[in-house]
């Protein structure tokens, strides 16, 4: 199996709280993959290890082979690593175009002597950074708010730029915490639909932080369950619908997922 991330035996612990322990799973190149678990199970932490935000304190991460669990974030984003925040990470005052373009930054290798002048390679990097950022704003439907401050608009459409800001990284491995919190039915149907197709258009791999176990079936082709930061399945959907640690520790014995 292709995979193009692998984590071995990860543990992260913040004083007494394990907020990880001792968590395996892989994921495989182009698939959509679900991490899900109830309210503190360490979805978040998991998500802050891969992108290097959370040192884990003891562990692997391999990305396409190669071990990144000491790499700084920022070199984890230029080897294709992007993410989208569960909190909105975005500069409010500024346009959807300038978040989307700010977020390219990292990317940059021109100096901002350069940049600003448009000159030589500079000006060859911009004309890059920009096609992807349109591509970014066709395939996200933002084309009538570009130029719409960020802050103005209903929280729905700002998660949207949200995720619009980490996939114009133009990553091969992007993190979604929660993209579709606090939308209603349409919203949600409509950041599934974009999900689907970063998969099948983009070829992005996609791990997925979602509550609604719905969309999370449907959605997924593997899944991690966490509780309590330990890691209690791992499989297909329909592997984890008949798991009777899910069932039990997850979901409560009484429910069927
Ligand atoms: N920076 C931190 N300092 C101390 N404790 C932390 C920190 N980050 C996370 N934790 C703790 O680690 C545990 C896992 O938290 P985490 O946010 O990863 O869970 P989660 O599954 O994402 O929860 P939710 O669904 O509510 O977002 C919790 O007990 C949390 O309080």
């Amino acid at each position: 199996m292709n995979s193009i991330l692998e984590i071995e035996k990860m543990s992260l612990q913040f004083g007494g709280v394990k907020a990880l322990d001792n968590v395996s799973f892989h994921i495989v190149k182009g698939e959509i993959f679900s991490l899900i678990g109830p309210n503190g199970a360490g979805k978040t932490s998991m998500l802050n290890c891969i992108s290097g935000l959370y040192q884990p304190t003891t562990g692997s991460i391999r990305y396409k082979g190669k071990e990144i669990v000491n790499m700084k974030p920022y070199n984890r984003t230029k080897l294709g690593i992007a993410r989208a925040f569960q909190n909105i990470a975005l500069f409010a005052h500024m346009s959807v175009l300038d978040n989307l373009k700010l977020g390219r930054h990292t990317l940059m290798h021109s100096g901002p002597l350069s940049g600003g002048l448009y000159v030589g390679k500079a000006s060859k990097e911009e004309i890059k950074h920009r096609r992807k950022v349109e591509e970014v704003i066709e395939f996200l439907e933002l084309q009538d708010i570009r130029h719409t401050p960020v802050g103005t608009l209903p929280y729905g459409l700002q998660k949207r730029v949200e995720v619009g800001r980490a996939l114009a990284l133009g990553p091969e491995l992007i993190l979604l915490d929660e993209p579709m919190a606090g939308m209603n039915n349409s919203e949600k149907d409509l950041m599934a639909r974009f999900i689907l197709d970063m998969h099948e258009v983009m070829d992005t791999t996609v791990v997925l932080i979602e509550h609604d176990l719905g969309i999370v079936m449907n959605l997924s082709d593997h899944i991690a369950v966490l509780d309590f930061g330990k890691c209690i399945g791992f499989g297909t959907p329909d592997d984890i619908q008949k798991n009777q640690d899910v069932i039990k520790a997850y979901i409560g014995e009484e429910t069927v997922i």
